[in-house]
């Protein structure tokens, strides 16, 4: 059995017209299906803890998700058994899983792969500790700062609506970076990376990655690999807004890491103090902090239908 998962609000609305395209693809018309829509923040993650109640779990032969980072996040946590093979179809406005793990943004091709592959390929996720303790799972990134506050800004904007309506979904980002640039104010951190500790007195944004993207194709650490060893740190720090802004005209091409205020890490183990609860974004969605540990999980989740990522993880481990 498939199990799709949909977030009809995704890409504002892209993800329900894929879902419509979807029901008159041939290889999703071969599939035995059963298909979940979201009716508020949340419901995914609920669908997702539900699956086990509801059906044995070796009837459940692949779950689909179909919308944005967000959803994807949420499908993550909740999925009790994260071994059941998961596929996604980017629908959202940024979809950065989609570049992490090249999943094909044809539909057909992607439904092809999805059908004719038998395979799933590893996906090593991370997981942190939320501030009741409880432990939480990301897929692509979590980050300090101002990718925080434009994760937060993009959210809110009525502009993403534009933008999505234009197709252009992921220029959202780059609007809420320049809006949020001039009110930022940078903040002192201490990172204990493994057994190294690092202190950064005038921090704008510190990122922890999964694979390079962030904000719909920003290539933020250019270095990020997936694997289950470790996860790619990036800092920046002690930087004036203005070379800031020549900074990010470089990020979709991964040049800023030739800046000298941008310092890369690698660990398995991150644990963050900051002097006052500081924003954070985990795959897009946002909060406040002062205080987070981050664990890479050794054993990876398994993701279905993405065409390059095998050739990418051998290249790491060789
Ligand atoms: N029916 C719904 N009504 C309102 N919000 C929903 C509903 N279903 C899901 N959500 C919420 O929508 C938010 C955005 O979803 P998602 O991130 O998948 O899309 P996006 O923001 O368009 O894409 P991306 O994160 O890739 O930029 C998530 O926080 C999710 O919890």
């Amino acid at each position: 059995m498939y199990i799709f998962i949909m977030n009809p609000i995704a890409g504002k609305g892209r993800a329900k017209t894929i879902y419509a395209k979807l029901q008159k693809n041939e290889y999703f018309q071969k599939l035995n299906t059963v298909s979940f829509c979201t009716k508020y923040k949340g419901h995914a993650e609920e669908i997702a803890k539900s699956l086990h109640r509801k059906y044995r779990e070796t009837d459940i032969t692949l779950i689909v998700v179909i919308g944005g980072d967000g959803t994807m996040h949420e499908v993550i946590n909740g999925l009790k058994n994260k071994q059941i093979p998961i596929s996604f179809i980017p629908s959202g406005s940024g979809n950065d899983f989609a570049r992490g793990t090249s999943t094909p943004k044809n539909i057909n091709k992607l439904m092809q792969n999805i059908y004719e592959t038998n395979t799933s390929v590893p996906y090593w996720f991370g997981s942190y500790l939320s501030k009741n303790g409880e432990k939480r799972n990301f897929v692509n990134c979590l980050g300090f700062g101002f990718d925080a506050v434009v994760a937060q800004q993009a959210n809110q904007s009525k502009i993403k609506k534009v933008f999505n309506r234009l197709r252009c979904g992921s220029l959202v980002y780059l609007y809420a970076l320049i809006r949020s640039l001039f009110t930022f104010k940078p903040f002192i951190i201490k990172m204990e990376l493994d057994q190294r500790t690092k202190v950064f007195k005038r921090c704008f944004l510190l990122t922890i990655n999964n694979h390079p993207y962030f904000g719909g194709g920003m290539k933020i650490n250019p270095q990020a690999r997936n694997n289950g060893e470790h996860f790619s740190i990036l800092v920046i720090d002690s930087i004036s807004k203005w070379k800031v802004l020549a900074l990010f005209f470089t990020v979709f091409f991964g040049k800023h890491l030739h800046f000298k205020e941008v310092s890369t890490y690698t660990a398995q183990k991150i644990t963050c103090y900051a002097n006052h609860s500081i924003p954070y974004q985990v795959d897009g969605e946002t909060g406040s902090t002062s205080f987070c540990t981050m664990i890479k999980q050794p054993l990876p989740m398994q993701v279905k239908g993405c065409s390059k990522m095998v050739q990418n993880n051998r290249n790491h481990i060789n």
